[in-house]
């Protein structure tokens, strides 16, 4: 195995783990201690299991990319296991889950590319909420609760484009409700229910197992009844497929599922398991890096700034909304929001992934099955690849245009994002066209970006200031 610090019988690595994400203030912080100290390739021991992290972009690819086949799989806890029953797309391996995952990539590709249902529904939904702060003005200036903002235009956005439906001031109950029900899942899931095998939960903490199995299903059939309401309609007559131009993913999945009667990742079930997971790994992933965006802005408005000029010399003074066609003209917004998504570096544990065969990593022979992950929130912050890190600073990427080659904030190979051209179209519409619209100032204190839970495995942006939207 990569080299790492001296693991102790049981208990592995789990002292110095500790000792160094304490000392430096995070997990981050600490895998790039252990980076300088052993390479960027490195093993950590959890208990009696090694993880071997790898924070530097060309091994990340030689591994991932070039021989991604061999590290396709997700390494499950045994909860998730039981409990997916190998549906949907975050949890779950083999071929259903492969089949998945080419059809919605192909789905949102589609609405992307062939007829930009995507960028219809971003801007429809961005031009709601102007109206809505338009109309809250006082003397031209709107106070937003920004972490709420986000969060409904994000979930509008997701649930436009699976199930047709935004949420409006009629129905935004809906979306509480739907936000409350995975954040309730995501309190319910621990690291000791994760890493319990299940026939200990279920014999001797059966009510938190039952606690965890119900919040699961919850949100599953919360997302799936407009699904199973369009498909009865469908059954009975009710509703009718327009097979060459389906309205959402829903609707497409609907079709496929016509095309591919006897295909187990086809039913009714799946699209449940497929639309929660679709709709929980894209709204806090794309929310929480709108939030930190706004809050680096608070603190470098010449970015802003920048952005501004640019924009409105692409859109002739602002005379025209920002489009998904002027991206490739955009070059200082695309290296802000590259920096961007480098601190807020969603993930900071990656999920881990297991090979299927022997495998060969720099002069390390691993064998079939150990666990190895992209560590990316430590490549994000390693000083060989970004220097001064700790600085926003998106000239970085002007100055460098390579570099942006290696910032892999979707994940790298058979396992990354699968919602990733649907994100990078949600920030650069949304950064965008709200700097060109608005001057945003903070209101009161500034807002905080440092990772609010830096010993947790996700990041978590600072809501807890308010904004000022000033039309322009
Ligand atoms: C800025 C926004 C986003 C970020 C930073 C992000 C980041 C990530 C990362 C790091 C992974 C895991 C990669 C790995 O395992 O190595 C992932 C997986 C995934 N993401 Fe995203 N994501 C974002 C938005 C979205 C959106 C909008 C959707 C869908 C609507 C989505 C759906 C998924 C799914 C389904 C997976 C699991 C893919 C698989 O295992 O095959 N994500 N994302």
């Amino acid at each position: 195995l990569p080299p790492g610090p001296i693991t102790l019988p049981l208990i592995g690595n789990i002292p110095q783990i500790v000792y160094y994400s304490w000392k430096n203030n995070g997990i981050v912080p600490a895998f790039e201690y252990f980076r300088k100290k052993y390479g960027n390739v490195f093993t950590l021991w959890l208990g009696p299991f090694p993880h071997v992290s790898i924070a530097d972009f060309e091994t990340n690819h030689e591994v991932f990319v070039k021989n991604g086949n061999r590290y396709k799989d997700r390494f499950l806890s045994p909860i998730f296991e039981e409990l997916q029953e190998d549906h949907g797309l975050v949890f779950a391996n083999g071929e259903k889950w492969a089949e998945l995952r080419k059809f919605t990539m192909v789905t949102f590709r589609n609405m992307g590319v062939g007829n930009e249902i995507m960028e219809e529904k971003i801007m429809e939904e961005l031009n709601a909420r102007c109206t809505d702060l338009d109309n809250d003005a006082v003397n031209g200036r709107t106070i937003v609760e920004h972490g709420k903002l986000f969060e409904l235009m994000v979930g509008s956005v997701i649930n436009s484009l699976l199930v047709g439906k935004r949420f409006g001031e009629d129905n935004k109950e809906e979306f509480l409700h739907i936000r409350h029900l995975i954040e309730t899942s995501n309190e319910v899931f621990t690291t000791f229910d994760m890493i319990m095998p299940v026939w200990v939960l279920k014999t001797f903490f059966p009510a938190r197992f039952g606690t965890a199995a119900n919040a699961l299903n919850t949100i599953k059939d919360y997302l799936g009844k407009e699904a199973e309401e369009r498909f009865e309609n469908l059954i009975s007559g009710k509703y009718v497929l327009d097979e060459n131009s389906p309205k959402d993913y829903v609707d497409a999945f609907l079709v496929k599922m016509q095309k591919e009667k006897d295909h187990p990742a086809y039913t009714m079930k799946s699209l449940k398991f497929v639309l929660s997971d679709l709709w929980s790994a894209g709204h806090d992933t794309t929310a929480t890096t709108l939030i930190s965006g706004f809050n680096q802005f608070m603190h470098h408005p010449e970015v802003a700034r920048k952005c501004r000029e640019e924009l409105l010399r692409l859109t002739d003074g602002g005379s025209r909304p920002l489009s998904l066609k002027d991206r490739a003209e955009s070059r200082y917004l695309n290296a802000t929001i590259a920096e961007i998504q480098r601190h807020a570096s969603i993930l900071n544990v990656n999920f881990w992934k297991t090979s299927d065969a022997p495998t060969k990593i720099n002069e390390y022979e691993l064998d079939a099955g150990e666990i190895l992950t992209a560590q990316m929130s430590a490549l994000h912050v390693n000083e060989d690849i970004f220097k001064d890190a700790g600085e926003f600073r998106p000239e970085r990427f002007l100055e460098d245009e390579k570099l942006i080659h290696q910032l892999i904030p979707f994940g790298i190979g058979k396992r990354s994002c699968v919602g990733e051209n649907l994100a990078r179209a949600e920030l650069f519409l949304v950064f965008g066209n709200l700097l060109l619209r608005y001057d945003i100032q903070p209101h009161g204190k500034l807002p905080s970006t440092a990772d609010q839970l830096p010993f947790s495995a996700v990041k978590i942006a600072d809501t807890s200031a308010k904004l000022e939207f000033i039309k322009i």
